[in-house]
């Protein structure tokens, strides 16, 4: 199966960094096209493809994945759509606020198609995806949908759902190294030089996510045993709700997704 990558940048090279890592998609496998070689040269150089012609990329694929700026998103349909073979190819757009009908309305006649949107954490295949099939079969949203799963986890549901799920997974992991920052400069002031204070809070954050999913635990439980009545944590706690922590992360949350 070969997969075309049309715009290689953060999102789009990360994807193709993880699609490099899955058992079953052999280098020679993968197209990638951008205006810039600068961008496909690193994947040139492991035995992909490249291009800077979006029509070849998309002509060669069996699925074509567009990952372009939104407002770019059109610009490439109006290219390639003369070398699209609607009943043989899949179209794959990761574009954020792109909806159904407005793909249908630019490229009439479309491939099936999937909205999609991973994170970045996709190069290291530990991203969290949001795959929204359109006109598509079982099969084929199957095949998509496991072929995200192979580099993290993908979560198939619909439209209606694709704008929360961008920010709290898409936008969500800019918000958890954000945290990760402030924490890390906390451990500065406190006394930790900065790189040893960065692996302390990142080992943190790790075993708390393995011991939330070990014990299916609420959070909230997870920090009742952590703070001794009149003791330490709850006094940091307390503290950093003074601040409006909470209601901090969840009208950013809501900010991002208007
Ligand atoms: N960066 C992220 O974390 C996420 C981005 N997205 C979506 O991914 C899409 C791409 O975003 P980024 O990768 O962040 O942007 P980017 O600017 O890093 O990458 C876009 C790439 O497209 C290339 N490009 C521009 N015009 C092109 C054309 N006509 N044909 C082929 N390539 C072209 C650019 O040279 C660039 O390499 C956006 O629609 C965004 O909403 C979705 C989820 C997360
Ligand atoms: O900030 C953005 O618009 C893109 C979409 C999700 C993550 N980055």
């Amino acid at each position: 199966m070969k997969i075309a990558m049309i715009g290689v940048g953060a999102m789009g090279g990360a994807t193709v960094q993880g699609l490099l890592q899955v058992p079953s998609v052999c280098p020679s496998d993968i197209i990638v096209s951008n205006p810039t070689t600068a961008k496909t040269d690193r994947f040139k150089a492991v035995g992909a493809h490249a291009t800077t012609d979006n029509k070849e990329a998309a002509a060669k694929a069996d699925v074509v994945c567009i990952c372009v700026k939104p407002w770019l998103v059109e610009t490439v349909f109006d290219e390639i759509r003369d070398v699209l073979r609607p009943k043989e190819q899949l179209l794959v757009i990761m574009a954020a606020g792109i909806s159904p009908d407005q793909v249908k309305l630019w490229l009439p006649d479309t491939p099936p198609f999937f909205l999609v949107i991973p994170n970045i954490a996709i190069a290291q295949k530990q991203s969290m995806t949001f795959v929204v099939p359109v006109d598509a079969t079982p099969e084929q949203t199957a095949l998509v949908k496991g072929l995200f799963d192979e580099m993290g986890t993908a979560l198939l549901t619909d439209y209606q759902h694709l704008a929360a799920g961008t920010t709290l997974a898409s936008c969500g992991i800019a918000y958890a190294m954000r945290y990760i920052r402030a924490a890390s400069e906390g451990g500065v002031e406190l006394g930790f030089k900065a790189d040893v204070s960065k692996e302390i809070v990142m080992q943190t954050l790790e075993g708390a996510v393995q011991l939330l999913r070990a014990t299916g635990m609420h959070p909230e439980q997870a920090i009742d045993q952590v703070t001794t009545p009149g003791g330490l944590t709850i006094k940091g706690l307390n503290e950093m709700e003074h601040a409006g922590f909470t209601s901090a992360v969840i009208r950013g949350l809501k900010a991002s997704t208007k």
